[in-house]
């Protein structure tokens, strides 16, 4: 009574915002129905954006930070928003698969321990770049970080880069080949690119170094599949 009560006000403030038409099927959900669209701004501005720094970002995350912000100012790099609900990054009125819900990179309550992030996107280049500091609940071998958690920042990284340049898209494909193990609380630059858009399937390269381009932690090709219009 009381959730359903707080999804009407929810929904009458969102409305009075901006025009809805997105619905997403959910249950009984059939595959076109798991592609998205998504929204390139902040819904509202009381939102928590995640891609902003807080107190866990370590210095060298600050620097790059403040790089590409400087990059955005002169035209080609765009900040995108972070929320923690995907529900929050699509256009449309996707309120009701938002409740309960949590983006797997977001899904922790304290900042700093899981995938502490930033995107931005270059749309003339193709390019996503996201500034990574895995935190220590992404342990995998003893003070390293999981292969698991490296191919998730990799699948959103490159998958972002996709949906910003072709909409929306599932990941078909991910090769991985990891170099070096990545240190729990280190500053990773991952950078995806859009190689070719060959009818509805997206070829992406992927890469993760240390922050300053020192070391080559992994490599990924990803093949995503556009979503059937
Ligand atoms: C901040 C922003 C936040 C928002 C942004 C967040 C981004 C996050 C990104 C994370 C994305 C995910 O985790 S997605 C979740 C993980 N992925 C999944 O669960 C996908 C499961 N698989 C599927 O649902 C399906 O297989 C699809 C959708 C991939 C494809 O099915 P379909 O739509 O029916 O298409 P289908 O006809 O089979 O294939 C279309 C064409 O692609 C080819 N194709 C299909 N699959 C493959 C394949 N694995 N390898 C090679 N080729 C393939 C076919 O041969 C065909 O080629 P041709 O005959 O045309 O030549």
């Amino acid at each position: 009574m009381v959730l359903a009560m707080l999804r009407g006000c929810r929904r009458l403030l969102h409305k009075s915002k901006t025009l809805y038409t997105y619905r997403i099927q959910h249950q009984e959900t059939t595959i076109s129905s798991c592609y998205y669209s998504v929204r390139h701004h902040c819904p509202t501005e009381e939102l928590r954006d995640f891609g902003l720094p807080n107190t866990t970002w370590s210095q060298n995350l600050r620097n790059l930070y403040n790089k590409f912000m400087e990059l955005s100012k002169t035209g080609g790099w765009t900040r995108i928003p972070s929320h923690n609900t995907i529900a929050h990054h699509l256009e449309g009125d996707p309120l009701e698969t938002g409740i309960g819900k949590r983006m797997f990179l977001r899904n922790l309550d304290s900042d700093g321990l899981g995938f502490e992030y930033c995107m931005f996107y270059n749309k003339d280049e193709r390019r996503m770049v996201c500034l990574f500091q895995p935190g220590p609940y992404l342990e995998g071998p003893p003070g390293y970080a999981h292969g698991g958690c490296i191919a998730t920042i990799i699948d959103s990284t490159a998958g972002a880069g996709a949906v910003y340049t072709c909409g929306s898209v599932m990941t078909a494909n991910l090769n991985i080949t990891y170099h070096k193990p990545v240190p729990l609380g280190s500053t990773l630059f991952v950078e995806s690119h859009v190689d070719k858009i060959q009818g509805r399937k997206v070829y992406s390269s992927c890469h993760i170094q240390s922050y300053d381009g020192v070391i080559l932690h992994a490599e990924a090709t990803a093949l995503f599949i556009k979503a059937n219009q």
